[in-house]
C-alpha cells in the first residue's frame, strides 16, 4: 500500500507558483522576441499566474487530495510541453522547462509520475507544434539566457532546501522509530530484541576477556491474581514500580530489559556472590514497595541467577537462568536461586 500525503497539494502550492511564475520570465522573453499574438500571451500568462492558483484549490477541495494532485502534475507537463513549440524550441528556456517540469514529478515522490506525464507532454508538443507550423528558433540570445537564470538557480536551490527539510525529518522519524524500538513502552527498560542483542554482546565480551557476567531473570509471582484482583492498570503499576526498583536497586552496568508479560532479565557485571547479594536486595526492596491509593496491593518476585556459559550462547545462558527461576518458583517463590553446576 503506498503513503498517500494529505500535505502534498499545501506543499507543491509553494512551488508550482515559484516554478510557473519564474517560468514565465524566458517565456515572456522569447514570446517579446518572436512578436507574439496575443493568444499565445494569454496562454503562457494564464497557465504561469492563474493555474498555481487554480490547481491549489481543485486539490484542496477534492475528496481525495493526493490524486488531485497528481493529476494537476500531470496537467503541468501539458502546460510545459505546450511552452516548447510557443517558443519555437528555443533551445534554453525549452530544456529547462523541461528538465523542471520532469524534476517535479520526480521530487514529489509519487511513484512513476515522471513517466506518466511523458505523453501528455509530447501531445502538448505536437498539437501547439501543428497549431503554430512547428516554427523553429533554436539560438537563445543572451537577453534568454539571463531570463532562464532565475528558474535555474532559485527554483534549484528552494528544492533543494525542501529536500534538505525533508532528509532530517526523515533522520529524525528514524531515530525516534529506534529510539521506540529499544524501549519497552510501559517501563522504560530495554524492549526484549534490545536487550538480547547486548546480552550477546556481553557474552562474546566475557568470554573474551573472561569479565564477569551474570544473568538474572525475574518473574513477579502470581501477577494473573494481581491483575485479577486489583485491574489491570494496578498491574502495569506494579510492572512500572518493579523497573523502577530495578534501575534503583541493582548496581550501575546493569542492562535491565522487560523479555514480555511479567519477565524481566539483567545482566550484572558481578560474580556470583555478589550477583546473589544484588538479587537479594532487589528482592526485600520490592516485598518493601508500597502503593498510594491501593490498599493491600503488595508483589513478590521469583529470581534465577546464571553466569556466562564458557563457549555457550544465549540460548544456553537464559535456559540456565530459566531452569533456576523454575527452582525458585517450585521452592516457594519469593526467593533467589542460582546455577545448579552439574
Ligand atoms: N497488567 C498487565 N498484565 C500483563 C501484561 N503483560 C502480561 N500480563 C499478564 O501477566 C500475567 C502473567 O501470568 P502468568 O504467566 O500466568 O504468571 P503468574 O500469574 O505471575 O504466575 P507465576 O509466574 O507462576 O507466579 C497474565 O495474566 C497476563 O495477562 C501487561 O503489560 N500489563
Amino acid at each position: 500500500m503506498s503513503v498517500r500525503p494529505r500535505f502534498l497539494p499545501r506543499l507543491t502550492y509553494r512551488f508550482r507558483v515559484l516554478g510557473m511564475g519564474l517560468a514565465a520570465l524566458p517565456l515572456g522573453v522569447v514570446l517579446h522576441d518572436l512578436d507574439a499574438g496575443w493568444l499565445a500571451w494569454a496562454w503562457v500568462l494564464g497557465t504561469c499566474f492563474a493555474w498555481p492558483h487554480l490547481a491549489y484549490l481543485l486539490a484542496v477541495r477534492s475528496r481525495d487530495p493526493y490524486a488531485a494532485e497528481a493529476r494537476n502534475f500531470l496537467i503541468d507537463s501539458v502546460f510545459a510541453g505546450s511552452w516548447v513549440p510557443l517558443v519555437h524550441f528555443n533551445l534554453l528556456p525549452s530544456a529547462v522547462l523541461l528538465t523542471v517540469a520532469t524534476a517535479d514529478k520526480v521530487n514529489s515522490g509519487v511513484p512513476r509520475l515522471w513517466l506518466k506525464a511523458l505523453p501528455g507532454t509530447l501531445l502538448a508538443m505536437l498539437a501547439v507544434g501543428l497549431a503554430t507550423g512547428f516554427a523553429v528558433d533554436y539560438p537563445s540570445r543572451t537577453a534568454v539566457v539571463l531570463a532562464c537564470l532565475p528558474i535555474m538557480v532559485i527554483h534549484t536551490l528552494a528544492v533543494s532546501a525542501n529536500l534538505y527539510r525533508l532528509m532530517r525529518r526523515v533522520q529524525q522519524q528514524n531515530q525516534q522509530l529506534e529510539e521506540l524500538a529499544r524501549r519497552d513502552s510501559l517501563t522504560g527498560l530495554d524492549s526484549r530484541g534490545h536487550w538480547q542483542a547486548q546480552a550477546r554482546r556481553q557474552l562474546e565480551r566475557s568470554t573474551r576477556d573472561g569479565a564477569p557476567s551474570m544473568l538474572l531473570l525475574i518473574d513477579i509471582d502470581h501477577f494473573k491474581a494481581i491483575n485479577d484482583r486489583f485491574g489491570h492498570a494496578a498491574g502495569d503499576d506494579v510492572l512500572r514500580t518493579l523497573a523502577a526498583l530495578v534501575r534503583s536497586t541493582l548496581p550501575a552496568g546493569q542492562v535491565a530489559g522487560r523479555l514480555g508479560g511479567d519477565e524481566f532479565a539483567v545482566l550484572l557485571p558481578l560474580g556470583q556472590a555478589a550477583a546473589e547479594r544484588e538479587a537479594e536486595r532487589l528482592r526485600e526492596a520490592v516485598q518493601a514497595a508500597v502503593f498510594q491509593g491501593q490498599p493491600g496491593l503488595a508483589f513478590s518476585i521469583s529470581l534465577g541467577l546464571a553466569e556466562a556459559p564458557e563457549g555457550g550462547d544465549l540460548r544456553d545462558w537464559m535456559e540456565a537462568a530459566d531452569q533456576a527461576l523454575y527452582r525458585a518458583k517450585h521452592g516457594g517463590r519469593n526467593r533467589t536461586e542460582g546455577r545448579v553446576m552439574d
